[in-house]
């Protein structure tokens, strides 16, 4: 039996009772979780298909200040050619500006476009900016939107101003898959983190994603497991599955493979496709690369084998 939420954003007072009855997260059991599942190692075979799974979910981002339509061209095409035969990524990750320049670049590829969107990374704008935001992004192309909550309404309490905004964007949309980005290192607690997950969800979210990368932590491996099993616990209550993006830090083929392994153990695989699991960052790309030549050769390629970033 699916439970309807529809009654619990009919006012502020309404939802913060409803994300404080929320079971509290025990701290030392999240981290020591983690820890456990961080020490997993897959060998061989079973390696060589997480490095290709792990490949297919990146959102390879680059959100810099300094970023330029020819940064942007190279990106895509290292998206699009991983080389040896890799797999694809899932998507590219650009500032709106650059949605066009983007959609060009990986037309026909099967990869998609993501922007980030709603005055990011700060979110410090009025609503009616971060709605023409988005549509200006959406009409320039992009498949996907990652917004950023505001962190300031969250923190003191008015869940029902982050509740609108996540739905207005949503509506902005259209057609694009929203991401909901919870600036995980802002929100202070592991039970802050598990709200703002049910907040997001129950405003519509389609994705929801750790961190913008311009905050420390961002993606660490108990906040990612909080967020799987509150998609699980949402899927179990409402029939709706929502997907999981860690962003921000995340490197190394090791980083990759933990988050794997953390999907496996708490949401459950079917979590494990790029559909529901998304890994944002600018250059594990390198190394994911780098790992599968090495399992399949044997050596390491020199260091100007690879673009690097
Ligand atoms: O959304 C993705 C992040 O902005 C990328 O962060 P990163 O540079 O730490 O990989």
């Amino acid at each position: 039996m699916t439970t309807s939420f529809a009654d619990v954003a009919a006012s502020n007072a309404t939802l913060r009772a409803f994300l404080h009855g929320l079971p509290g997260v025990d701290r030392v059991g999240a981290d020591q979780r983690a820890a456990m599942l961080g020490t997993r190692s897959i060998k061989t075979t079973a390696k060589a298909q997480a490095i290709d799974l792990a490949i297919s979910m990146v959102d390879l981002t680059t959100l810099e200040g300094a970023d330029t339509p020819g940064k942007v061209r190279a990106m895509c095409a290292k998206a699009t050619h991983p080389g040896d035969g890799a797999p694809t990524v899932a998507a590219v990750c650009v500032y709106p500006d650059l949605v066009a320049v983007a959609a060009e670049a990986v037309a026909g590829s099967g990869v998609k476009v993501a922007s980030v969107a709603t005055a990011f990374p700060s979110g410090r704008t009025s609503l009616e900016v971060k709605v023409t935001d988005t549509a200006l992004a959406v009409g320039a192309g992009a498949d996907e939107i990652d917004m950023v909550i505001d962190r300031g309404a969250f923190l003191s309490g008015d869940y029902l101003k982050v509740f609108e905004e996540i739905v207005a964007v949503k509506a902005a949309c259209g057609e694009a898959h929203l991401k909901v980005i919870l600036e995980t290192g802002e929100l202070s607690t592991y039970d802050n983190v598990r709200r703002a997950s049910w907040l997001a969800m129950l405003a519509g979210a389609d994705f929801i994603k750790t961190s913008t990368g311009k905050v420390s932590p961002a993606a660490t491996p108990p906040v990612t497991l909080i967020m799987l099993e509150a998609v699980r616990d949402f899927r179990d209550q409402t029939g709706r599955q929502v997907g999981v993006k860690p962003a921000g830090g995340i490197r190394t083929t090791k980083d990759a493979i933990k988050n794997l392994v953390l999907v496996h153990e708490t949401a459950g695989d079917d979590w494990l496709t790029p559909d529901w699991f998304r890994l944002g960052a600018s250059s594990v790309l390198n190394d994911l690369l780098m790992q599968r030549q090495k399992l399949s050769t044997g050596r390491y390629a020199g260091p100007d084998y690879f673009t690097l970033d």
